[in-house]
């Protein structure tokens, strides 16, 4: 009998026929890589792919949200991205504002609630009130966390988070023996996420198979998905042939 081919990722698949949509994901992580070399691919400045890559963000936003996944969360600018060259960092700093001023009303629309991870105090002034501003504008919304990471790292997170937990334990609020993972997971930028904060999924995109400082402690069990297109290239398709990967896996959560 020709064996069945359950699951395929190929770009030709119709991926229609193979999504289970009562096994979506429900917390989706992106690191967001490949805007420089789509760029230099057209011989275009880098920025060009960032410009680019702020559109697919806009697309796969909404596709993640049609999916019904909960949580996406998206790897903005980290905080090693201070070292790029001042002009690509100045270029960067306006993309959300220019994000907020564009796409409040369909995230409105979509129901979709924005929330950041990340020293935010350390951006532009413009640029903070712009993410505040889509915040408090979008606070009343119940349906998908698009949770941006702004100024992070998932190092800075820990350290941020054990310095909190030991002050605590010093000005004898915390009793040092009853500290647990939860504990831990509590002082994270991802706690306000609750029982969503560990991502199901990790993509990273542009065929890169690194983590690169982001949610370390969040990704314990989640599945990775390295997938080729460069983050401009990619869209609902490819965000569905990912999640089919991630279907087609067995999650064991360390048992057998
Ligand atoms: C601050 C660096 C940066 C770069 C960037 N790129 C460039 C690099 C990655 C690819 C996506 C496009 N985007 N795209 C959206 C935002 C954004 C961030 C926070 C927010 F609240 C709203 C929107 C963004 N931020």
């Amino acid at each position: 009998m020709e064996a069945k081919s359950v699951f395929s990722n190929k770009k030709d698949t119709n991926t229609e026929q193979k999504l289970d949509m009562d096994r979506i994901p429900a917390h989706i992580a992106i690191i967001m890589d490949g805007n420089g070399r789509w760029a230099q691919a057209r011989h275009l400045p880098r920025v060009a792919g960032h410009k680019q890559g702020m559109q697919t963000v806009k697309k796969v936003t909404i596709a993640a949200s049609d999916l019904g996944v909960k949580v996406l969360s998206l790897y903005a600018f980290s905080t090693e991205n201070w070292k790029r060259p001042a002009t690509e960092v100045n270029y960067l700093m306006q993309l959300p504002i220019r994000f907020f001023k564009t796409f409040v009303p369909d995230l409105v629309k979509h129901n979709v609630k924005v929330m950041v991870m990340g020293d935010i105090t350390r951006l532009p002034a413009e640029t903070q009130q712009a993410v505040k501003d889509a915040i408090k504008d979008t606070a009343d919304c119940d349906g998908m966390i698009l949770n941006f990471a702004l100024n992070y790292g998932s190092r800075d997170e820990i350290t941020r988070a054990v310095q909190a937990i030991a002050t605590a334990a010093q000005d004898g609020q915390l009793d040092p023996t009853t500290i647990t993972e939860q504990t831990i997971s509590d002082h994270l930028m991802s706690s306000p996420l609750g029982e969503l904060a560990d991502p199901d999924l990790l993509i990273r995109t542009s065929g890169e198979e690194r983590i690169s400082n982001f949610m370390l402690w969040q990704i314990a069990y989640s599945e990775l998905e390295f997938v080729p297109e460069h983050w401009p290239d990619f869209d609902g398709e490819a965000l569905k042939r990912a999640i089919i990967g991630f279907q087609g896996r067995h999650r064991r959560f360390g048992g057998l």
